[in-house]
């Protein structure tokens, strides 16, 4: 897996600007797109008859290309348009496809069929007459395509603008674009291929990639490997569970801060007695910590107030989930520490940072660059910002994930990595890399403790 750059719309265009500028015609870009995504077609469909629908921007003028170089590999291809093409590129390549071109209205369906009505320059959602066509045509494929982007998706939010029929192919081209990655667009497609068109895209998003993992040297101890505390509380099983993960993470030792005697688990925990704030800040101050884990089962009452005041002051690196967002949502206790991990789900991010503008990947990047921290917003789609505005999304996750205490083993294996790598964005990058492989390899129908079971395997074949 690589760690594809992610533009929105307008810097796409700056990217096919920059390419135009340095010599390469807007046409022959086109070119490229419809000579990459025919490729693809070819490859899956072979000579199976063909629907192609264009739209009137350039969207629709890759189409046309598509259209003439798969007649070009004698497919029977048919064209139905969405109106008169608005570009000169996409003139152009509608008449150098030369051939027929019917009314959406009036097209019958095929067994392979090509949206290429639009692209990154959707302004609003599609009319529901086109919406309606669309879907119909698409249900009746028994290969369905979509170029750049289901047509009714909004490039930079991920937004449906109007219903979006299920793909089964989704060619990007020259970058993935936000819609690509973030859900509920990312949802409309079941496999997406980004195609090279010679436009360099550099950018500060990125899909996560699987992470290169290092193995312990010879000279190294339980100590220099990274020692954990969790800090427990009133729930005692969600800490236990974040506990276990991060033992499992690759870090040397885990100590779990809170009530001793009552709780089964590994017998690997150091579990210690630690029910008030100030046994916790004297446990905190152990100089070998390497980092501190809060939230998972902390409780929200004023003993956990103390506990959480405890850990935002010790001065190591935190990992700050559950129970500790909320009680920071409220003001009850300090700042966050800078280069802290903040794990919310969707719920906590705005009870801590209220109602941020823009899609998941700019509301994400916002509230790292306001905290000074790497903030892991969850959900189907997982977001991890820096505060320096690098911002990584993983796709893919399994719905199961969907289970109560799977969180908590994130924060775990959060806390885990940072522990064993010291550098948070990595961290927060391999830990979600590591719970969405775990929850591959469960498969079904599993609960948290079976997604931590599966890390060490996660972790071998990342080694
Ligand atoms: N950016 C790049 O580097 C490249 C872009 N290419 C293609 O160009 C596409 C972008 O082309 P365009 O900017 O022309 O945009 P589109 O082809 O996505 O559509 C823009 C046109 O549709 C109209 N429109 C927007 N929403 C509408 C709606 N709901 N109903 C009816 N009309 C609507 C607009 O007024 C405009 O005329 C990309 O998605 C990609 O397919 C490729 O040709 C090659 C390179
Ligand atoms: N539909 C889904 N698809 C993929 N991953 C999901 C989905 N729903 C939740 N997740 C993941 O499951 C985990 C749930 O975390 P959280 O909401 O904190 O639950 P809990 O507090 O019960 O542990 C997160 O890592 C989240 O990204
Ligand atoms: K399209």
């Amino acid at each position: 897996m690589s760690d594809l750059p992610i533009l929105t719309a307008a810097q796409m265009r700056e990217a096919e600007q920059a390419a135009i500028a340095s010599g390469i015609a807007e046409y022959e870009l086109m070119e490229r797109a419809g000579a990459a995504v025919a490729e693809i077609i070819w490859r899956a469909g072979g000579r199976r008859d063909l629907l192609l629908l264009c739209g009137p921007g350039n969207n629709g003028g890759d189409g046309y290309v598509v259209a003439r170089l798969l007649r070009a590999r004698r497919v029977p291809v048919r064209v139905a348009a969405l109106g008169e093409s608005r570009t000169e590129s996409a003139r152009r390549a509608r008449s150098s496809w030369g051939g027929p071109v019917e009314t959406l209205e009036d097209a019958a369906p095929a067994t392979q069929i090509v949206d290429a009505l639009f692209g990154t320059g959707l302004s609003r959602g599609l009319d529901s007459a086109v919406a309606d066509r669309l879907r119909c045509l698409t249900e009746q494929a028994a290969f369905s395509y979509a170029v750049d982007l289901p047509s009714s998706v909004e490039t930079d939010s991920g937004a449906l603008l109007s219903a979006v029929p299920q793909f089964g192919v989704c060619i990007a081209l020259g970058a993935l674009k936000p819609a690509h990655v973030l859900h509920p667009a990312a949802g409309s497609f079941k496999r997406l291929i980004c195609a090279d068109i010679g436009v360099a895209a550099s950018a500060q998003a990125h899909r996560l990639a699987a992470p290169h993992l290092e193995a312990p040297r010879g000279a190294d101890h339980k100590y220099s490997r990274g020692l954990v505390a969790v800090v427990g509380g009133s729930m005692a099983g969600a800490g236990l569970l974040a506990a276990e993960a991060a033992a499992r993470s690759g870090a040397g030792m885990v100590r779990l801060l809170g009530a001793v005697g009552e709780l089964s688990g590994s017998d690997a925990i150091v579990r210690v007695k630690a029910l008030q704030a100030d046994c916790v800040e004297a446990e905190l101050s152990d100089e070998r910590l390497a980092t501190v884990l809060a939230g998972p089962g902390l409780g929200r009452d004023q003993n956990a107030v103390g506990r959480l005041s405890a850990v935002l002051r010790c001065g190591r690196p935190l990992v700050l989930d559950a129970d500790a967002l909320t009680l920071l949502g409220k003001g009850e206790v300090g700042d966050i520490p800078p280069s802290s991990i903040l794990t919310p789900h969707e719920g906590e991010f705005v009870r801590l940072f209220g109602d941020l503008p823009g899609s998941k990947i700019d509301r994400t990047r916002e509230a790292a660059r306001r905290s000074a921290a790497v903030v892991v917003l969850k959900g189907s789609d997982t977001v991890i910002g820096a505060p320096d505005g690098r911002v990584t999304v993983a796709t893919g996750a399994s719905p199961w994930l969907s289970t109560a205490g799977t969180g908590d083993v994130l924060a775990g294996l959060a806390a885990g990595r940072l522990a064993v790598v010291a550098d948070p964005f990595r961290a927060a990058c391999e830990a979600v890399w590591l719970h969405g492989e775990a929850a591959r390899r469960a498969r079904a129908a599993f609960v948290a403790d079976d997604l931590i079971a599966q890390l060490p395997a996660a972790i071998a074949s990342r080694l």
